[in-house]
């Protein structure tokens, strides 16, 4: 709570009655005051018992406050303070809620001179079409933001004290430089009422009888909603902010002109790519409005309670595989003719792939139920994004973008979350830049990474250094665009996922030996693909039948591609009991349902070469190892250190926390199985770290907190539902970090 002496509120408006309201709803204990010029809201405001003391002269009450705030239109702001100004102790603090700053500043530092250091420009984001002390409401500014916009002569005493009044409220404070503010304003406020007002306006003119409100459907209600606000306060912003309003609007008009072209000439991929992006983007802005989106939930801890014990029961499919979810957006975007994708993963990695695709102006429908159409554009009919290229968590998506994108005739930058922003690019970089690619990366060749266009790739022979999928098929989208014969050697087999696909779309890429080979200047053919089950996804419920007694679980129609099998592999090496049933062959891409029961489960000495084609999956056999018998031994697994997180460290540390003894190694741990405990363990913000400690929770001798759980979301977004579904019993709960 403020630990001021008074709070004064000017104006008993919506928002300054709501301020009252929330300050006394939460406990404020010193003197409310309010002051209005119509005596019947201050009436009403006593009556409400929302103030102790109202009176209609300001000059009256601003004695006994050490806060005032001043809730009046931002016209008569200026003026109001010019009057108070003289008045104003060295102890008190003013701020104002105007939805415009840059006129009102310049217009009081024309009254006094300059910005007196006591008076906090300030902007509640909250609001209705309601108005009055009639309306006030206690949960206004409940999880909304406050912008302050301090300019340099403020005193920072002065702003945390007007902070810590809008805490109290429950609201979120930010600060904005004022032009900031105002720019920001006028694209997200003020032009969609000035939008609302003028169709309003516009069809009710034209419309003598009004048939339009008699026959107005829900699109019309929503969209015009705001037309209903206070006309004198709305042409006070317009008339306030007028220059960043003009620059919102030829923004607007200039998309305006843009769709009405595409109508005008039935142009219907032109349409959809425009109507498609913005849907998207206004599901995503849902997301991050109701906190579903991992990145808005990053802001917050998303903690599982994993109970012990529980059973494992049931037929489930887990969603589709991500590795292919990305590779068809981007397969089927460069491909001529629409591709249809069933099973796609909408999970937040591929999410961020398809988004790309559009902002790069490809239309795309869906996902709906794990079915997108991707209007192929070829492969040089990608457009240049308007900004960076947002590709959230997701390590793939950022290598095989920096192939494909080498290629183009224009300059992309690609950007990331914080765990990807601290993951190598280097892998990919160096060899593109072999290739004739310019590419710039940040320090340490961690991104973002600016990819620059019309560089005229030629095809070279490379030796991977390390086993990676992600920087091969890098280097084979390059391929692509590159003059003659790519060659890429693996030191170790990995997925091979690109070569398949590619190969689907007409694209062809040879084997020798070790080495893929791909020739430059082919093109892709759309073609329907079907996406199987991830196994990665799979390996979880595969290790908790299997390390659960009576368990017996049918997982359907799973990906087993030969180089993504490394987790069946080892969990037969260690005893488990794993049938593979209804092989069959689904768009080139071998499936088969997979039943697992439990049996006694021993330690083994992990095949080196089982490594890459188990890399994903190897959190969750730690989990399988700490319940074998005797000890599991991992070595050549150094890769696991740069994925979302240091897996090695962070999967040790919790097995530290449960009582599992164990050994690191630079390169890989040995760990003995036997009875663990349970305790609060950190995922380190990584979805396989997460979802493995859950599945230990089934044989753990108590309960196992798992913190920072949000990132599930990237890859596998019903994991809570599927695990509770088959017999544990995990909840999720979210702390406020
Ligand atoms: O190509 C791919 O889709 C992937 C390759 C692997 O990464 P590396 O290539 O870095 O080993 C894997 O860990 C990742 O989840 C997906
Ligand atoms: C390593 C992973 O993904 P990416 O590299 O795409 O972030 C993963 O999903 O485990």
């Amino acid at each position: 709570m403020p630990d001021e002496q008074g709070i004064l509120v000017i104006g008993l408006g919506l928002i300054g009655s709501s301020l009252l309201a929330a300050l006394r709803k939460n406990g404020y204990q010193g003197r409310l005051l309010g002051c209005d010029r119509d005596k019947d809201s201050v009436a009403t405001a006593l009556e409400m018992q929302l103030i102790d003391e109202g009176h209609t002269e300001p000059q009256a009450m601003l004695s006994s406050a050490s806060l005032v705030v001043l809730a009046v239109p931002v016209m008569t702001l200026p003026e109001l303070v010019g009057h108070l100004a003289p008045s104003v102790r060295p102890d008190q603090v003013m701020t104002d809620v105007g939805s415009t700053k840059g006129a009102m500043c310049e217009a009081i530092i024309r009254r006094l001179g300059e910005m007196p250091s006591w008076l906090v420009p300030g902007h509640p984001i909250a609001g209705s079409e309601r108005s009055g002390v009639s309306a006030a409401n206690a949960e206004l500014y409940c999880r909304h933001r406050v912008i302050l916009t301090p300019v340099d002569q403020t005193a920072p005493t002065a702003v945390t004290r007007v902070e810590k009044l809008w805490r109290a409220c429950g609201a979120e404070v930010e600060t904005l430089s004022v032009e900031h503010h105002d720019a920001v304003l006028a694209r997200t406020s003020h032009l969609p009422h000035l939008l609302a007002f003028s169709l309003v306006d516009g069809l009710a003119r034209r419309d003598e009888r009004l048939e339009i409100f008699r026959y107005a459907a829900g699109g019309f209600r929503d969209f015009t909603r705001i037309a209903g606000s206070d006309p004198v306060m709305w042409r006070d912003i317009y008339l306030a902010n007028r220059d960043a309003v003009l620059a919102a609007l030829n923004e607007f008009e200039s998309g305006v002109k843009q769709l009405r072209q595409a109508v005008e000439s039935g142009d219907g991929d032109a349409m959809l790519s425009i109507l498609s992006r913005a849907s998207h983007a206004r599901h995503y802005f849902d997301t991050l409005l109701n906190q579903k989106s991992y990145q808005a939930m990053e802001q917050r801890n998303i903690r599982y309670r994993a109970a012990h014990g529980g059973k494992v029961q049931g037929r489930i499919r887990v969603p589709g595989d991500k590795s292919m979810s990305h590779r068809a957006i981007m397969l089927g975007a460069l491909a001529e003719g629409v591709t249809e994708v069933e099973g796609f993963l909408e999970g937040e990695d591929s999410l961020a792939t398809l988004q790309a695709f559009r902002e790069m102006g490809v239309a795309i429908e869906g996902p709906h139920q794990g079915r997108v159409v991707i209007h192929g554009v070829g492969l040089h009919g990608l457009k240049q994004p308007a900004g960076a290229l947002y590709l959230g968590n997701s390590g793939t998506a950022m290598r095989l973008f920096s192939g494909l994108l080498a290629g183009q005739s224009f300059t992309t930058t690609l950007t990331g979350d914080a765990s990807l922003t601290r993951r190598p690019m280097d892998r990919v970089a160096q060899p593109l830049r072999l290739m004739g690619a310019s590419i710039e990366t940040a320090e340490g060749g961690r991104p973002p990474l600016s990819i620059h266009g019309k560089q005229g790739l030629r095809g070279i022979d490379y030796d991977m250094p390390m086993a990676s999928a992600q920087v091969k098929s890098c280097l084979l989208l390059a391929g692509m665009y590159a003059e003659g014969t790519t060659r890429v050697r693996e030191p170790a087999t990995t997925r091979d996922h690109t070569e398949r696909m590619l190969t689907g779309f007409g694209y062809p890429v040879r084997r020798e030996g070790d080495q893929a080979i791909i020739e430059g200047g082919g093109r892709l053919t759309a073609g329907p693909i079907d996406v199987p089950a991830d196994i990665s996804s799979a390996a979880f419920f595969l290790v908790a039948a299997a390390i659960t007694p009576e368990a017996d679980l049918v997982l359907e129609h799973v990906g087993i591609n030969p180089t993504r099998i490394g987790v069946i592999n080892i969990l037969r090496q260690m005893g488990a009991n794993l049938e593979l049933l209804d092989q069959r062959e689904v768009g080139g891409e071998p499936v088969a349902d997979i039943r697992v029961r439990h049996s006694r489960l021993k330690g083994i000495d992990i095949p080196v070469d089982q490594v890459p084609l188990a890399i994903d999956e190897l959190p969750v056999l730690f989990i399988a190892a700490a319940n074998a018998e005797g000890v599991t031994r991992l070595r050549e697994a150094s890769e696991l250190r740069v994925k979302e997180s240091d897996r090695l460290q962070a999967m040790a540390d919790g097995l530290t926390v449960l009582g599992v003894e164990h050994t690191l190694y630079e390169d890989g741990i040995d760990i003995t199985g036997g009875h663990y405990g349970g305790g609060r363990v950190d995922s380190l913000g990584d979805h396989r770290i997460a979802m493995a400690f859950t599945v230990a929770a089934l044989r753990a001798g108590e309960d196992i907190l798992i913190e920072d759980c949000a990132n599930v979301a990237t890859s596998f977004p019903d994991f809570l539902q599927l695990v509770n579904r088959i017999g544990l019993r995990v909840e999720e709960q979210t702390v406020d970090s």
